[in-house]
């Protein structure tokens, strides 16, 4: 079971990354904040604003649909409106909390918005990349309020109490980014909001 927590209550967070590698935040964006990225979102799909994404780096890097198949948009393009960089800072001020409690030494916190089409996925992976642990913590925020679980698009998340599955309606989940996850397909649109905490190159 993965524990929930309060944002506020960043003892609990910190406690439950520890022992479990993962936290969901069910009340973390709050409602207002939750409805002002989902327009913000909205607006960026209906303009075009976001775009494939690409897998891997270097000479291999590039989009790939049998791997992922969603469209992004990083909050701090300057299309996105006023509730991205809102979270922006939100995201922030957490990061800054949590390093105090888990000694994470993160430096900074990146985000995109995510759209992926009906039955498109994401395949089992880890956000660090082989060559490069600069991140080490995800969370990912979820703009489907009406969602159901028959809708299908789960986070699976591999932990070492086994694989959880997570049903992309609203909230947060926070997970270790050493750990493996996918993203299964859906019968619908899918948005969220992938964000992580990373060490700047030294
Ligand atoms: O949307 C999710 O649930 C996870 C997305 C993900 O794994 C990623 O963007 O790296
Ligand atoms: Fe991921």
């Amino acid at each position: 079971m993965i524990p929930n927590a309060a944002v506020h209550d960043v003892a609990a967070l910190a406690d439950a990354l520890r022992t479990h590698g993962a936290c969901r935040l069910p009340d973390f964006p709050d409602a207002d904040t939750t409805r002002a990225l989902r327009d913000d979102l909205d607006r960026l799909l209906s303009e075009g604003a976001l775009a494939p994404a690409s897998v891997g780096r270097g000479a291999s890097h590039g989009p790939r649909a049998d791997i992922r198949g969603d469209s992004t948009l990083w909050l701090d393009n300057p299309r996105t409106g006023p509730a991205a960089a809102a979270f922006l800072a939100a995201l922030d001020t957490l990061r800054i909390e949590l390093n105090r409690r888990l000694f994470l030494g993160a430096d900074e916190v990146e985000a995109h918005y995510a759209a992926y089409p009906p039955g498109t996925r994401y395949a089992r992976h880890r956000d660090r990349f082989k060559d490069d642990d600069a991140r080490v913590l995800s969370l990912v925020t979820y703009l489907n309020p009406d969602w159901i679980d028959t809708d299908g698009g789960a986070l699976r998340l591999a932990l070492d109490e086994g694989e959880i599955d997570i049903v992309p309606r609203t909230g947060s989940i926070v997970f270790l980014s050493e750990c493996e996850h996918e993203v299964l397909p859906a019968t619908r649109e899918r948005r969220s909001i992938a964000a992580w905490m990373r060490r700047r190159p030294r």
